[in-house]
């Protein structure tokens, strides 16, 4: 399809969803199903994961009452428009303003420079009807930071933009289709009124005199929005991570190379253990990221339900353990769907092997929502604040619980000693954790290094990331052995999810093997050990791969993949494929007449001559 063609074949599929939500009716986790289902970026995303949380958590009652009604039955489509041309990550430097007049009791919204445009929300740029946009609070002369507001943006009958509202699409973005089914846009704003009472009261407010009342509770909250689609975007990396490797291990059983001898029947490529190396990691992957999505959705269900109650405490870890195992999901989740599409050899970079686009749609995910290196370092922070904290008193607890056994940790020696004791959960648990605390408390020691500390953090940018990331290292590989240790049912479904706990958590030693022996955490012969034991679980996986990922329950036509077919039958499937193309509709190409013919007469004319 051309640009055109997609964008408006998504607008149908998206009215089809929300009529079929409307008619059956679909609950809320069934309207996120058909989401997956359509498996197409759309304006429907940015409405209902952001705009209408953005109201329920920002807004007054009187605002909630007005303005959801509207976007819960779609008289209005909302979009998220927080993003400028010239700052993303940094949202306090955003630049649009919202002044207060206070002789019409209005906010005049304006884009002071061509940095200050919107650029880039999702729905915005030939969609949404409203949005909640992000600008910088003035009153009085007085800057007061960066506020939301409900502003209107289109004429309701003929959707032409308000007077005062520049408003387009801001281009194609990566990949054939992929994420242009979205109409990512831009937006100036030339002086541009909206009535007081749009802007989102419930944590700071502006009287009708213009007074600003600051927020009586963390400022925090009003990245509140991001917090919750963080912690979706969790879940969905082990969809989307699922999907890679359903494709890559079926695959990887009906492809055969080399290993026969006299012409005899040749090697299943799932057969190589270097295959098993990469593969099997991203299977446990798969299962991993689900374990500990599921979790945090407790944990954020937990912290909102304590916001609401004014509990505050433990915002903080839920902004770390979100912003953190976001990027972390979403980096391995893009490594690893192109890493299957490496396993499938030359096939995978087909079109219809399905990864390409998958690939594309999927890799923005560490970028959006916060670039994936930001918030490692949010994560930092946060641990370089408890590091900072030990010993006062103050117990950490959550995730950063075993912060509080600093002592033990920091000594101690790994007591494995055979190969088998890898399997102790126990002792893999400690071994992620002393190494997640030294390395925090090395960055610690050397930042108290420095005299100013904000400097030293510049300083030690990519140690501070490397130790957030194994921080959450440790926060998936523990929720994965705390779901083995509750109720599963069927021993063998248990023994299977148990091999790929230990390889999930295996060949993270392997891969970061300089962090694990840099902090004494093990030693190398440990670590041959780890090597061992983890090749003795590709072993036992093997017989069960496939079924692991027809666990998944994937249709074909979900997965969108001739390789990934339930039933093996790739290869005529891929001739299929083949000649749907239109290059093959006809035997002699257009442009044979034009071009190649010419070149090839005047070669057989020299060689006569
Ligand atoms: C192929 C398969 C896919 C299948 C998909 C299928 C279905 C999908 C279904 C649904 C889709 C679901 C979701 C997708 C929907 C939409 C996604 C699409 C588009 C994405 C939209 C966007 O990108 S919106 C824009 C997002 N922008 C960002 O994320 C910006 C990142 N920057 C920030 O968040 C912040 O500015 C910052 C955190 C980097 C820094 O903030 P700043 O104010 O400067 O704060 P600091 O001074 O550093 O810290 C102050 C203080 O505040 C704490 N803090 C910061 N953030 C938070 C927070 N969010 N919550 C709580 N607390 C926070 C911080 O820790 C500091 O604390 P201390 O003072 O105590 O240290
Ligand atoms: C597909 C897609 C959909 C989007 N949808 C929306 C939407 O609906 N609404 C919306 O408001 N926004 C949206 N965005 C914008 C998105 O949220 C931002 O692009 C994202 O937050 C990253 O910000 P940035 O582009 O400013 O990156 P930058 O911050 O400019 O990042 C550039 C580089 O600088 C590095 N960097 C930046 N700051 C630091 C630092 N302090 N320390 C170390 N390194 C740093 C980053 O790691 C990165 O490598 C979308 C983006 C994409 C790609």
């Amino acid at each position: 399809m051309t640009r055109k063609e997609l964008f408006k074949n998504t607008l149908r599929k998206s009215v089809h969803a929300w009529k079929l939500i409307n008619e059956l009716p679909l609950s809320d986790d069934e309207s996120l199903m058909l989401r997956h289902f359509m498996d197409q970026p759309g304006f429907l995303d940015l409405h209902w994961r952001m705009f209408v949380p953005a109201i329920k958590g920002q807004g007054t009652e009187e605002q909630k009452q007005k303005w959801l009604p509207l976007a819960n039955k779609m008289q209005i489509i909302g979009c998220y428009a927080q993003t400028e041309l010239g700052h993303g990550s940094n949202v306090q430097g955003l630049e649009t303003t919202a002044t207060f007049d206070p002789q019409t009791d209005q906010f005049i919204l304006h884009s002071p420079t061509q940095t200050s445009s919107k650029w880039w929300p999702g729905g915005l740029g030939k969609v949404s009807t409203h949005a909640v946009i992000y600008a910088r609070l003035i009153t009085d002369g007085k800057d007061h930071g960066v506020h939301g507001f409900i502003v209107q943006l289109r004429n309701m009958d003929d959707h032409s933009p308000l007077p005062g509202i520049t408003i387009g699409d801001i281009g194609v973005k990566f990949g054939n289709g992929a994420y242009n089914s979205m109409d990512n846009g831009f937006l100036m704003f030339d002086k541009f009124c909206i009535p007081r009472d749009q802007m989102l009261m419930r944590l700071s407010k502006v009287t009708r005199e213009g007074k600003y009342v600051p927020s009586d509770v963390p400022r925090q909250l009003m990245y509140g929005t991001m917090v919750s689609v963080r912690q979706t975007i969790v879940s969905n990396a082990s969809i989307a991570m699922a999907r890679a490797v359903c494709i890559a291990t079926r695959y990887s059983a009906v492809r055969r190379q080399f290993g026969s001898q006299n012409g005899g029947i040749e090697t299943q490529v799932i057969d190589y253990k270097t295959q098993q190396n990469r593969l099997f990691p991203l299977l446990a992957s798969a299962y991993a990221f689900r374990f500990v999505g599921e979790w945090l959705k407790w944990l954020y269900t937990d912290v909102t339900q304590r916001l609401e109650a004014s509990d505050f405490a433990t915002l903080p870890e839920a902004h770390a353990c979100t912003a953190g195992l976001k990027s972390m999901t979403t980096s391995a989740t893009s490594d690893g769907i192109e890493e299957c599409r490496k396993l499938c050899g030359g096939h995978g970079y087909l079109w219809c092997s399905g990864l390409p686009e998958l690939f594309a749609v999927y890799v923005p995910a560490c970028t959006y929502e916060g670039d994936n290196v930001v918030l490692q370092l949010q994560v930092a922070r946060f641990l370089m604040k408890t590091v900072s904290q030990l010993g006062s008193g103050k117990a950490p607890a959550g995730t950063t619980a075993y912060m509080g056994r600093a002592k033990h940790l920091l000594q101690c020696r790994s007591s494995i000693r055979k190969a088998e004791d890898w399997l102790n959960p126990a002792m893999v648990l400690e071994t992620f954790e002393a190494r997640a605390l030294r390395m925090a408390v090395s960055c610690a020691n050397n930042l108290s290094k420095f005299e100013n500390q904000e400097q030293g953090f510049s300083e030690l940018l990519a140690d501070l990331v490397e130790a957030a990331i194994a921080h959450c290292q440790l926060i998936v590989v523990s929720k994965f052995i705390v779901k083995l240790e509750g109720e599963i049912k069927g021993k063998g479904v248990k023994n299977q999810l148990k091999n790929l706990c230990y390889i999930y958590a295996l060949h993270l030693i392997h891969k970061h093997l300089g962090d694990f022996l840099s902090t004494n955490s093990i030693t190398s012969e440990q670590a041959s050990l780890a090597n061992h034991q983890l090749r003795s679980l590709y072993t036992q996986v093997r017989p069960n791969a496939v079924a692991l990922v027809d666990a998944f329950d994937y249709t074909d036509h979900y997965l969108g993949s001739v390789l990934g077919r339930y039933d093996g039958n790739v290869y005529p499937k891929l001739f299929e494929e083949a000649l749907k193309d239109p290059l093959n509709d006809t035997v002699v190409p257009d442009g044979y007449h034009e071009y190649i013919r010419p070149l090839i007469k005047q070669h057989l004319r020299s060689a006569r001559l």
